[in-house]
Order: structure tokens, then sequence, then C-alpha cells
């Protein structure tokens, strides 16, 4: 937090003190001004209720305060009503069972700058112009047979990445895997999207992580709305600065791909498209590197399981040829890698947030209509409870004879979500991660630099809409293919 909101937090929190003081003999605290009852939580302060219990980490710190209020926990940011769910069973209840009356987006000043007022799918709200505009981008873009058509695409880019990483490892050199990772995924998304290589131009993917930071920050504008002028923590500018300099970047790509065709015709679209265009690179540049990373950096910690999964590719694939994706549904325990890194480090901490549309009673509790629902999955991967008591532990193994799969069926582990707003590019996602993660441990052995130990690497998080490392990854590979793989 920076010195300027911190000051801010403690002048409203001073007030609010006093008001809360003098009005605290009145209020019931989980009972609205109607006397229905709402989840219970923490006591709020008036004008900020409870933003300022989120902190740098609120996946964190919302996880703790759930352990004292329960699964269904309300809250007050700024005069938003928000509910903090935090087990599989309450997941359900939100995301299945109730999903169409929690299926619509909160109006936030990210989406208005960054979806070209909420044109795209992400932050739209539920409704006819985002079940077209969903279905058009499934079907073109993200369905079963467009992404098996795209399987050269990611061939060559990754052939590129290895390659490259072979040089390092004949140079003795460290690698930094964030950046690789990050360039990779920009590669093949760039050639999927726009139909063509990314433009050393611009450094779109910085663009995207920043928005991807600013999206997810909890701004005081979109929950104290009076407020908004003042621009408290500056997200206002720099959303809008973000927003200037995507819309630079995407306006020349589209104008190269669309010369020659009449002007008068593109203007009516342009918005959409960029909105659409933002939204679909937005949604796939950081948050499989996001996976990828993170997974990587745990069989780095875990040096049993890089032995194990070596061994399983070689079982499957040998020492002779890259693996294909062809491979991926024979190896189990990779499956299980993937399923255990995003259990752990989930790429969206509180998916992205829901809208309830209506008035609903859940578990006897009043959920009011607009309320903010953050699912913590963060929080369930961590459960004891569900996970025994190694569950701060990356222990793939724990998949072995279970049918806990990701598709959103089974609520312990829904890193993509689930219902109707659960994630269309999964399907894609689960290709990109699995066959980047195989082909790193394939082709090489690793270590941690300068003789790091593995339980000495850092692990620290980065709040915003995704959940990536705070440091980069670095690492020193070792080739250990036989001579023609690639
Ligand atoms: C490991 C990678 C990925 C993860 C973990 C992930 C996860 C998620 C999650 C948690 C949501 C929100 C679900 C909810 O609010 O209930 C979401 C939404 C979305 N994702 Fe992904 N995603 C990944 C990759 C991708 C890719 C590659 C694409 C497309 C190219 C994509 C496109 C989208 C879109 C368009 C939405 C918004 C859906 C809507 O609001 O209707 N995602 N994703």
């Amino acid at each position: 937090m920076s010195p300027t909101l911190a000051l801010v937090f403690a002048l409203l929190g001073t007030l609010c003190s006093f008001i809360y003081i003098f009005r605290s003999t009145k209020s019931r605290s989980n009972h609205n001004k109607n006397g229905q009852k709402l989840p219970p939580g923490p006591r709020a302060l008036p004008i900020i209720g409870n933003l300022h219990m989120l902190g740098k980490l609120p996946h964190q710190n919302l996880h703790h305060l759930a352990k004292r209020y329960g699964p269904i926990m309300s809250l007050r940011l700024g005069c938003v009503p928000t509910i903090v769910v935090s087990s599989p069973e309450a997941a359900e209840l939100f995301l299945k069972t109730h999903d169409l009356v929690f299926a619509s987006r909160p109006g936030i000043q990210a989406g208005e700058y960054l979806s070209y007022g909420s044109t795209g799918i992400a932050f739209t709200p539920y409704g006819s112009y985002w079940r077209t505009v969903r279905k058009w981008c499934t079907l073109h873009l993200l369905s079963a047979s467009k992404v098996e058509y795209f399987g050269p695409v990611r061939k060559t880019e990754l052939g590129s990445l290895v390659e490259s990483v072979k040089e390092s490892a004949a140079a003795r050199e460290t690698v930094n895997l964030s950046e690789k990772v990050g360039e990779l995924i920009e590669k093949m998304m760039c050639k999927i999207i726009f139909g063509r290589s990314n433009d050393d131009r611009f450094n779109l993917r910085s663009l995207i992580d920043q928005t991807m930071h600013l999206s997810g920050a909890f701004n005081i504008s979109d929950f104290v709305p009076y407020l908004a002028p003042l621009d408290l923590q500056g997200l206002g500018r720099r959303l809008k600065r973000a927003s200037e300099l995507v819309d630079t970047v995407l306006e020349k790509i589209i104008d190269e791909h669309l010369q020659g065709t009449d002007a008068e015709d593109r203007k009516p679209h342009r918005d959409f498209v960029d909105a659409i265009l933002l939204d679909m690179i937005a949604a796939s540049f950081e948050t499989s590197a996001v996976a990828i990373v993170w997974t990587f950096s745990e069989i780095l910690r875990h040096p049993r399981v890089m032995v194990a999964l070596q061994h399983e590719l070689e079982t499957v694939v040998g020492r002779n040829r890259l693996v294909e994706e062809s491979d991926l549904s024979k190896l189990t325990y990779l499956d299980m890698v993937v399923k255990e890194g995003l259990r752990l480090h989930p790429v969206a901490p509180f998916l992205v947030p829901h809208e309830s549309i209506e008035d609903i009673v859940i578990n006897g509790y009043f959920i009011p209509k607009k309320s903010r629902i953050l699912v913590n999955i963060w929080s369930m991967g961590r459960d004891r409870n569900i996970w025994s008591e190694n569950a701060e532990e990356f222990f793939p193994e724990r998949f072995i004879n279970n049918n806990i799969d990701l598709r959103g069926h089974d609520f312990r582990l829904i890193p993509f979500g689930s219902g109707r707003r659960g994630c269309p590019g999964m399907h894609l996602a689960l290709i990109n991660v699995s066959l980047i993660l195989a082909q790193l441990v394939h082709c090489f052995n690793w270590e941690l630099p300068d003789g790091m130990l593995p339980d000495e690497l850092n692990m620290t998080e980065i709040f915003g809409l995704s959940l990536p490392r705070a440091t980069h990854l670095l690492a020193k590979p070792t080739y250990r293919l036989l001579g023609l793989a690639t």
C-alpha cells in the first residue's frame, strides 16, 4: 500500500471510528437495515466498510478472516455489499445451483477503460450481448477443432524455445524462465489471435501485465463512487494511460490487417473488435505463463517430482524425439503435476468478480442484488479439511485414485471457474501449460542458480486479477535428450 493511500485510510479510519463508536450501540452487524440476516462477517466502518482489512494480499487476508466467520462471509467494501465464498459446498451454491443469479460482472473502472465500456467478454454484464460475443469467440478461436487447427503454430514456437534454451545450456547460462515462457505464450497467441507474429515495435506483454495488475486492484473509486473524482490511488490515471497505449497498439494491428478494405465500413465495429481482441490477449498472455512459471517453481523446489516426471516422459516418449500434443493424454503424472500447480497457485485467486442480478436467500442468509461475489479459490486450495494435513505441500500424488478434474464439475478444484462464466479458454490453456512444462522437463535438467537450495527459492506473490511471482524465475539448464531431438 502506498504511503499516500495509507495516510488517506488512516484519516478516513479515524473519522469513521468516531462515527462508528457514536452509532455502534444501535447497529446489529449481521443484519441489514430491513432486519434481513446477512452472512456473518467482520464489522464494517462507515464510508470505507472493510476495505482497510484487505491489505497487500487480499486473498490471504480474506482466507484468515473466513476461518473465523465461515465459508459464506459478508463484507462491505466501501458501499458495495461483498460476499466471500471459501468452501467447495458454498462455491457450488453460487456457481452451479444459483449460477444464473450470480452470472453478471460488476461495472468497474478497469472494465470501462480497458474493455471499451465493457464491450468485451470478461467484464461485460450478463445479457444477450455478452452471450453473443462469448459464443462467437468460442466458435472462432477456442473450440476443440480450432485449438487443434493451431497445433502447428504451437509446435513451431515451442521448437524455437527449445533451440534457444539449448544454446543457453551450451553456453552454461542462467535462463530467465519467466521471460522465456512469457515470450513464448505471446508469440503463440499473437499468431492465433492476430494471424501474425508479435510486433517488436510494441511491448504488448508488459502492457497486458500492467492491465492485469490494475484490473485486480481494489480501486476505491469502484467502492466509494463519490471519491472517484479524487482518484486517491492514482489507478484511474494509470488505467487511462494503459488503455490509450493498448488502443494505439491494437489500432495499428487492425489497420495493417484491414489494409485495402473500405475505411467507412470499418469504423462502426472498431471499439467492439478492440475490446474483444484485448480480452482475448489479456485472458491468454499472462494466465498461462503464470500457471507454468508457478508449477515450474514447485518442480524446482521438489527435485523428486522432476525425476518422476522425467521418468514418465522417458517411458512414454523416449529420449529421441520431442513431446507431441498427441502424447499428452498418456502423461498421467504430468496431469497430476498441472492440477497440483493450479491448486496451490490458482492464476485468478478470486476468479473474476461476479455480481448478483437479484436479491436471493442462500443457506438462510440474505444476499442483496448487486452484491459482489469473490470466490476465494486460493483459500479452498489450501484448506486442510479438503486436502488433508499436507494441504500446503506440493504433492501431485494426492490425485492418484481420485477423479478430481479441472473442468469445473468438482468444486474442490476450480482454477477455471465453473458455470456460465467459467473460462472458455480452458482447453487451449491446458494444452499450452501441459505441453510447455513437459517440453522443458523432458529436454533439460535444471538447477537453481548460484548454488541456491530448493527451499531457498523466493515464492512471494503479487496480487492483481492474476497472481504472478513477485520475482522472475531463474534456472540453469543442461540438455538431456539424445542427438536428433529437434
Ligand atoms: C492457465 C490459464 C488460464 C486460467 C487459469 C484461466 C482462468 C480463468 C478464470 C478463473 C476465469 C473466470 C471464471 C469466473 O469468473 O467464474 C476466466 C475467464 C475467462 N477466460 Fe480464462 N484462464 C486461462 C486461460 C485462458 C485463455 C488461454 C483464454 C483465451 C484465449 C481465456 C479466456 C477467458 C475469457 C474470455 C474469460 C471471461 C469469461 C466470461 O466472463 O464469460 N482464458 N479464466
